[in-house]
């Protein structure tokens, strides 16, 4: 058997469309979503993925305001763009794209972000709604795989879910939305131990670690849902994800990447800068 792929690039253009038509008649009471992104550096897959972002704005009819800010820049003149975006009525949402130069510190800038518009929902309010399971913005990439399981009618509730990988990125809030939705729910990290044996009890298996291949089919239980989140390069620097593509043999449903999770989570990222701005005019 091999897997259905879960086509997150058609599910994108799907939600993206949605979204557009929802922003035209938005606009009509005056309201027009606003986005800021904020790259430091130049690290080239950041640009690609800033970049992805831009377009994405085009799609759903949003403005966007674009930050390219040089390796050299401080802590202090990011927190003061931060401070003035905050303060901003053309900006709903601001999202300053991780990692940042090792001398600004990551959760300093995350704190600076107005949590009402935080949509990454890196903020730790909003890191802490989620935790409460009462939460205006969820995380991009978990929310993309939550509405990719939707699409393919897989329903977590009762099965065992295994995460693999504990950032605050992915795999934590990753696991607090399956456990909403009522999985059992395993978070593995590089500690634990027999990852393999872990691996094989998941109906739904997540993987965030950003290792190419790391996960093969010995580890995947025959008909597992296998989310593969993991962006990568390989040797001859096409991108691949964590998961080895011979698992499609064994799962039933897969996520493709490129493809798959990336498109999702900026879709993601979309909507929630869609409800930034309605929250932020009353509109509900
Ligand atoms: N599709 C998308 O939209 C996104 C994709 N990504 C991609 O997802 C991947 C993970 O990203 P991110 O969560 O930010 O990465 P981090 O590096 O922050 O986290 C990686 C996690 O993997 C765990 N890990 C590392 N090695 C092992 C191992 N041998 N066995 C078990 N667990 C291990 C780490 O454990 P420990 O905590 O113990 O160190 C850690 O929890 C990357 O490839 C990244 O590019 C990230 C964000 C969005
Ligand atoms: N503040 C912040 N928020 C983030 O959400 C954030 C971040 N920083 N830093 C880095 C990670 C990574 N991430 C991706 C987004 C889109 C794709 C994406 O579009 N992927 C496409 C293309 C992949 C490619 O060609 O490189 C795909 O998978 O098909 C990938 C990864 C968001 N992140």
């Amino acid at each position: 058997m091999s897997a259905v792929r879960m086509d997150g690039k058609a599910l994108s253009a799907k939600v993206r469309g949605s979204i557009l038509a929802e922003t035209e008649e938005l606009k009509k009471q005056g309201v027009t979503p606003g986005l800021a992104v904020i790259i430091v550096g130049n690290d080239p897959a950041s640009e690609i993925y800033v970049r992805n972002k831009e377009r994405a704005c085009e799609q759903c009819g949003f403005y966007s305001e674009k930050y390219a800010l040089p390796e050299e820049t401080t802590q202090e003149e990011l927190l003061g763009l931060i401070a003035q975006l905050n303060e901003s009525p053309a900006i709903s949402g601001i999202l300053c794209q991780m990692p940042v130069p090792k001398h600004i510190s990551e959760q300093a800038v995350i704190d600076a972000i107005d949590p009402k518009k935080d949509v990454d929902a890196f903020h730790p309010v909003n890191v802490g709604k989620i935790m409460v399971g009462n939460f205006d913005f969820v995380p991009c990439t978990p929310a993309g795989v939550m509405e990719l399981l939707d699409e393919y009618k897989i329903d977590p509730k009762g099965k065992e879910c295994v995460v693999v990988g504990r950032s605050n990125i992915v795999g934590k809030p990753m696991s607090m939305l399956l456990l909403h939705r009522h999985g059992t729910v395993t978070i593995c990290h590089s500690r634990t131990q027999d990852l393999a044996e872990v691996c094989r009890r998941a109906d739904i298996l997540v993987v965030a670690v950003g290792k190419a291949g790391f996960i093969t089919p010995d580890m995947v239980k025959e008909g597992a849902v296998v989310i593969d989140v993991g962006i990568n390069r390989n040797a001859e620097g096409k991108v691949c994800g964590d998961v080895a593509p011979e698992v499609m043999e064994k799962a039933s449903y897969m996520t493709p990447v490129p493809g798959g999770a990336g498109p999702m989570t900026i879709t993601m990222l979309m909507k929630n800068t869609l409800k930034a701005a309605k929250l932020q005019n009353g509109i509900r």
